[in-house]
């Protein structure tokens, strides 16, 4: 049965509850039921007063992971490196443990620590101290294996950056090119993503963007502009920009199989739980939302300092939601912002 039409009062709703926990702006963008529905509400800019814009650009933080792990797959369809292979065999000696498989690291369960957690652990000083710093991928991959790992490999899901900064190096190994080269070839140009793009380490947002609002962890303290930044700390983990409209195009062309071969999708949708309930899931680079009306949704969530993102789409590709705001360290903005899902793939709720 066709997916019944998205309920945009019940969208309109949670957008507004996202605005009423502390969101300057949030905004969402729905392909698959005629023309693409669009709801905004707020400010993207508190300086000017500017109005949220559909059009406006954002930092998408670790979409990015799902951008990257096409970009991996692809590499995978060509031959050039096996999931099931050590990592160490395309990077000797990066990894002090040979069990670690390109798969674990795309599944987050390597065990590799995530090291923004000690970086973030104090969030304006924390970010303060590398918004305008660049790192190479080994500094950040040094700082987690200061940390003890967190799991054996292969054993348990835990989420961690760490994972996907590694996946950035075997693209480079792979393909002798820096990632920006590779999302360009393999995704941006051949979908036509316009607003979309990786400057690592340009701190600005080019264009017509957002302004991005970080909440400090004091309660009442000031709203601190976190728009500028180079997002180094994180790269092929969390450093893409993008907007509504092209995370529509990209996860729509993803799951409707415009990009890997029908057995790599497959692979790359292939889920383990991520939680002990059951409820959430993790592929190969992206997630898996099973919403009360019984629909699955695919996609990744961001955080990045100053905004908060949702890519979701059905299996087939047919409908599609990003959604936006531009605020974090503010969790229950982000779980508002959330609620735009069941609206956007449910429809109205039957009374
Ligand atoms: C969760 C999300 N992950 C991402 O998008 C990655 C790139 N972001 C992070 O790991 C959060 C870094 C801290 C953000 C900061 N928080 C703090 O500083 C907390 N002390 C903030 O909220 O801006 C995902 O995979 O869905």
């Amino acid at each position: 049965a066709p997916a019944p039409a998205p309920d945009m009062e019940a969208v309109t709703q949670a957008l507004k509850n996202t605005l009423a926990v502390g969101a300057p702006g949030a905004m969402v963008r729905i392909t698959g039921s005629g023309a693409p529905l669009t709801s905004a509400v707020g400010v993207q800019d508190r300086t000017t007063g500017a109005a949220m814009d559909v059009n406006g650009r954002f930092r998408i933080g670790s979409v990015t992971k799902t951008f990257s792990s096409v970009v991996l797959l692809q590499l995978v369809d060509e031959g050039k490196i096996s999931l099931d292979a050590p990592v160490n065999q395309y990077l000797p000696g990066l990894l002090p443990d040979d069990r670690i498989t390109v798969r674990h690291l795309m599944t987050h369960r390597s065990g590799l620590s995530d090291y923004t957690n000690a970086m973030f652990d104090k969030t304006v000083p924390g970010f303060e101290a590398v918004r305008n710093k660049v790192f190479t991928y080994q500094e950040l991959v040094a700082l987690s294996l200061r940390e003890p790992r967190t799991t054996e490999p292969g054993v348990s899901y835990q989420y961690s950056n760490t994972n996907f900064v590694v996946v950035g190096m075997l693209i480079e190994k792979a393909t002798g090119h820096g990632v920006a080269k590779e999302y360009e070839k393999r995704i941006i140009k051949p979908l036509k993503l316009k607003n979309t793009s990786y400057v690592h380490p340009s701190t600005e947002i080019k264009g017509a963007h957002l302004h991005g609002y970080l909440h400090p962890d004091e309660a009442g303290a000031p709203l601190v502009d976190s728009t500028e930044q180079t997002v180094s700390w994180a790269q092929s983990a969390g450093a893409m920009i993008s907007n509504t409209a092209d995370l529509n195009t990209f996860t729509s062309a993803l799951l409707g199989g415009r990009l890997l071969k029908p057995r790599t999708l497959d692979a790359m949708l292939t889920m383990t739980p991520t939680d002990a309930a059951n409820s959430r899931f993790y592929g190969l680079g992206l997630r898996r939302y099973d919403l009360s009306c019984g629909t699955s949704v695919y996609g990744h969530t961001g955080t990045v300092q100053g905004f908060y993102t949702y890519a979701f789409t059905t299996r087939d590709g047919k409908r599609s939601l990003a959604a936006v705001a531009n605020t974090s360290n503010k969790g229950a903005a982000n779980t508002a912002l959330g609620g735009t899902l069941e609206g956007a793939f449910c429809g109205k709720k039957t009374p």
